[in-house]
């Protein structure tokens, strides 16, 4: 059985929303504790402080776990968290004590210097040549295991600063790219160790609901932006044009409608992916809308069932799963899960934990990953990935070797 647990019993949830009151919150330098933030040009959500957690369940029990837990805290409206990338191991859920619909204010101050200095180190875990290896060897995958069809491989660069990295100058930074979502997820402590936190800029919403409209915006297919106007242009129309990242596309939006379709009474996709576009990447997006045929459908529900989607997985799901158990060096942990809230009518919005780096104290773990299917070259992988950790690496001031010099992000990788 499903046991909540609880901890303080002051009101909270969306009903209590008082906006402005973030600021004094935000303004303390106190960062034991990283805020929730979910925030976008069209919505804020951010949370501080957890009066109450969920039961750290599984994605499939996920929906059992807030009833209980709502039917123990009928005060609480807004909950707020994240789910790792493995679909077995428990998310992190809780009612924040305090909910703002406001950024909080060192977050909203783009003038917000980076915290680079000199002194920080970087290395890619694994070596860009062993992801490359492991991208060879989920080519050979495809064509011995006939059934698998995606696999997404990822890689990972640690980064070490001289002192602790300020999470809201970083957070700031993200959040000069109108065009994505800044979020911040603090994550389960282990004992003695510094506080955990998931920090990123994502462009890919899981899910969204309200009353019965329900929406999901995939990406899948990638190429890296150019500061040079033509070449942009250029690396657009060659993403557009891409039989392979069309493929590659095609598999998520099925994915995605396969899914919700029993949920809905209509859900319509159009036939063709457009472009999409971050700061830093283009992507093909395709946005799949739909009628639930029940409102009362909690958006927890939904998110479990969509993830782990085919843009960070693969394709079947199980067998992309155990691919990436067997080639990946590094446990994603929450990198590629999702995260968002869900108020008391079951509405809410979930977005993929992706663009971010796990961060504790000194340090920040960033997670890449890239979308292999027959036809993928692995060094056009490794550079993928490369481009994809830029956002995170200009937020910190630094490129992939951990150099805060002038040097452009090396497309091979940074292995130190
Ligand atoms: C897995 C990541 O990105 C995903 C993979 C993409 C691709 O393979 O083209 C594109 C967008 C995301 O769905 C990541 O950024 O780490």
């Amino acid at each position: 059985m499903i046991v909540a647990r609880t901890g303080a019993s002051s009101d909270t949830g969306l009903s209590t929303v008082l906006p402005g009151s973030g600021r004094a919150e935000a303004e303390r330098s106190d960062h034991a504790m990283v805020p929730f933030l979910l925030g976008s040009a069209e919505e804020t959500i951010a949370g501080f402080g957890i009066k109450a957690a969920l039961a750290p369940v599984p994605a499939e029990d996920l929906k059992e776990a807030e009833r209980v837990f709502r039917a123990a805290h009928p005060d609480v409206s807004l909950i707020v968290g994240i789910l790792p990338f493995d679909r077995a191991a428990p998310a992190h859920l809780y009612a924040p004590e305090t909910v703002t619909t406001v950024w909080p204010a060192r977050v909203a101050d783009s003038t917000i210097a980076p915290t680079a200095g000199a002194g920080w180190s970087s290395a890619a875990e694994p070596p860009p040549a062993e992801y490359a290896a492991a991208v060879e060897k989920a080519l050979s995958l495809f064509a011995s295991e006939q059934h698998l069809q995606k696999v997404v491989l990822a890689r990972s660069l640690v980064v070490t600063a001289p002192t602790n990295i300020d999470i809201d100058a970083v957070l700031a930074r993200l959040a000069r790219d109108r065009s994505i979502t800044t979020f911040a997820a603090p994550l389960p402590s282990t004992s003695g160790a510094s506080p955990r936190a998931l920090i990123g800029a994502t462009p890919e919403l899981l899910v969204d609901k309200r009353g019965a409209a329900v929406r999901s915006a995939p990406l899948a297919g990638s190429a890296r932006r150019h500061a040079d106007k033509k070449a942009d242009e250029l690396s657009a129309a060659g993403l557009l044009a891409s039989e392979k990242d069309l493929r590659e596309h095609a598999f998520v939006v099925e994915a995605i409608l396969d899914t919700l379709s029993p949920y809905c009474r209509d859900l319509r996709a159009p036939s063709s992916p457009s472009l999409v576009s971050t700061d830093s990447m283009w992507h093909l997006g395709t946005t799949v809308e739909g009628t639930l045929k029940d409102r009362d459908t909690p958006v927890i529900e939904l998110a479990a069932a969509l993830h782990p989607t085919p843009a960070v997985c693969g394709l079947p799901r199980e067998a992309a799963r155990e691919a990436i158990a067997a080639l990946e060096t590094v446990d994603r942990g929450y990198y590629a899960g999702a995260v968002g809230w869900t108020d008391q009518n079951g509405d809410g919005r979930w977005m993929v934990a992706i663009r971010c780096a796990e961060f504790s104290g000194r340090n920040a773990r960033l997670f890449a990953g890239a979308g292999i299917v027959p036809g993928s070259d692995p060094w056009s992988e490794v550079a993928e990935t490369s481009a994809k950790f830029s956002a995170l690496l200009s937020a910190l001031g630094i490129d992939e070797t951990g150099s805060t010099g002038e040097r452009p992000v090396n497309g091979n990788g940074g292995a130190p």
